[in-house]
């Protein structure tokens, strides 16, 4: 686009693609959504130059919506959805917030406008502390089946994501919230934070699934290693072994993000095919073994040893603050 023109009042400045893009935005910001920055926009577009037009469109493309712990900003510029996990204190996954990220993932895929979903975090220093471990400790039977049943759901839906998905990883990282980040395309991990299937430590064992992704990444000895230790990786030592794609300090995760995918200009279609051909073997056999599964679980969890070791662990985390 040339320097100082507008496309939002005329459409001189820009292609023809970018014109309808730029009135479907326009048609949405009548609503009354932003008023403000059209207002803004509007008075200071023709004068302004084109890197600050870039940001003021920025502002004009965005919507927010927050719900349930998760706040979905969608970017309709460049068809990017972030979603940020908001559940404090550590985002732990629990039951409701499982099910709230299996129905919002759906909704984005549903999404014809958005081509990719930024994964983050809304919380200082945790990108996610893994499954909430209140779930798992002393757990009501029929409650501990439908938490189990919605992180098999939730993962299979992040896992086989048809559209480009990418981590950025604010904050430390464990089990659970390694899951997700591995589930993802691609992973920028800030400075400093740890990540890794810890499982052991909390006496219980990473799910089948979880080691599947594990071994594909790290490959067998390292992940025989690090899952029997419990071993939770740096970011740096997480990038040395391939288990993040990029370390960058804390306020460049997004922007690392951000430019990576607008470095991915592959064909949707070939892109998510091959992604699919290389992914489907592995949520497929969750899928077709849901129910055993489950059972191993709630087998694994009522046992008074594993009870035990998951209520010191948790008193544990309590006792730090003390
Ligand atoms: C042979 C048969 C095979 C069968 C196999 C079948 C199935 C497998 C069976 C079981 C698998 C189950 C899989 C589990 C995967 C998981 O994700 S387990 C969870 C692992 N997570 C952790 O270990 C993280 C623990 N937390 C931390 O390390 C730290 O909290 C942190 C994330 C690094 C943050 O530290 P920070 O100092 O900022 O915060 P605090 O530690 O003070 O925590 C604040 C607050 O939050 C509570 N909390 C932290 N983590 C969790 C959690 N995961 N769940 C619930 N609550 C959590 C913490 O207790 C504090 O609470 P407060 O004191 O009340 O404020």
């Amino acid at each position: 686009m040339r320097a100082g023109t507008c496309a939002w009042n005329c459409g001189r400045g820009g292609s023809p693609l970018r014109y309808a893009n730029a009135e479907r935005s326009m048609a949405a910001l009548r609503t009354l959504r932003f008023p403000s920055c059209l207002a803004f926009c509007r008075k200071h577009v023709n004068s302004i130059t084109g890197r600050s037009f870039a940001k003021c469109q920025a502002r004009f493309l965005s919507s927010v919506t927050e719900r349930d712990g998760l706040q979905v900003s969608h970017n309709s510029n460049t068809g990017v959805v972030t979603l940020s996990m908001n559940k404090p204190p550590v985002n732990s996954l629990n039951l409701e917030f499982l099910q709230s990220m299996h129905k919002t993932l759906g909704e984005i895929q549903d999404d014809q406008d958005c081509r990719a979903v930024i994964l983050t975090s809304g919380l200082t220093n945790i990108f996610c502390a893994g499954l909430d471990i209140t779930e798992m400790y002393q757990p009501d039977d029929k409650r501990l089946r439908e938490f189990w049943t919605s992180l098999q759901d939730m993962w299979i839906r992040l896992y086989s994501f048809p559209k480009t998905t990418m981590a950025a990883i604010t904050g430390h990282s464990p089990a659970g919230g390694a899951l997700l980040a591995m589930s993802c395309d691609y992973r920028v991990m800030a400075e400093n934070f740890t990540i890794g299937l810890n499982e052991t430590k909390l006496g219980i064992v990473a799910p089948t699934w979880f080691i599947d992704l594990y071994v594909g990444i790290l490959g067998q000895r390292l992940s025989e290693l690090a899952l029997q230790t419990g071993k939770l990786f740096t970011s740096e030592e997480a990038l040395k072994v391939g288990l993040v794609d990029q370390v960058v300090p804390l306020n460049d995760v997004i922007p690392t993000v951000e430019k990576e995918l607008s470095e991915w200009k592959i064909p949707a279609l070939a892109r998510g095919m091959t992604k699919d051909v290389l992914r489907r073997i592995y949520w497929r056999k969750l899928q077709e073994t849901q129910d055993v599964d489950t059972e191993s679980f709630v087998f694994l969890i009522k046992q008074e040893k594993v009870q035990q070791t998951l209520g010191l662990y948790l008193q544990s985390l309590k006792n730090k603050k003390k």
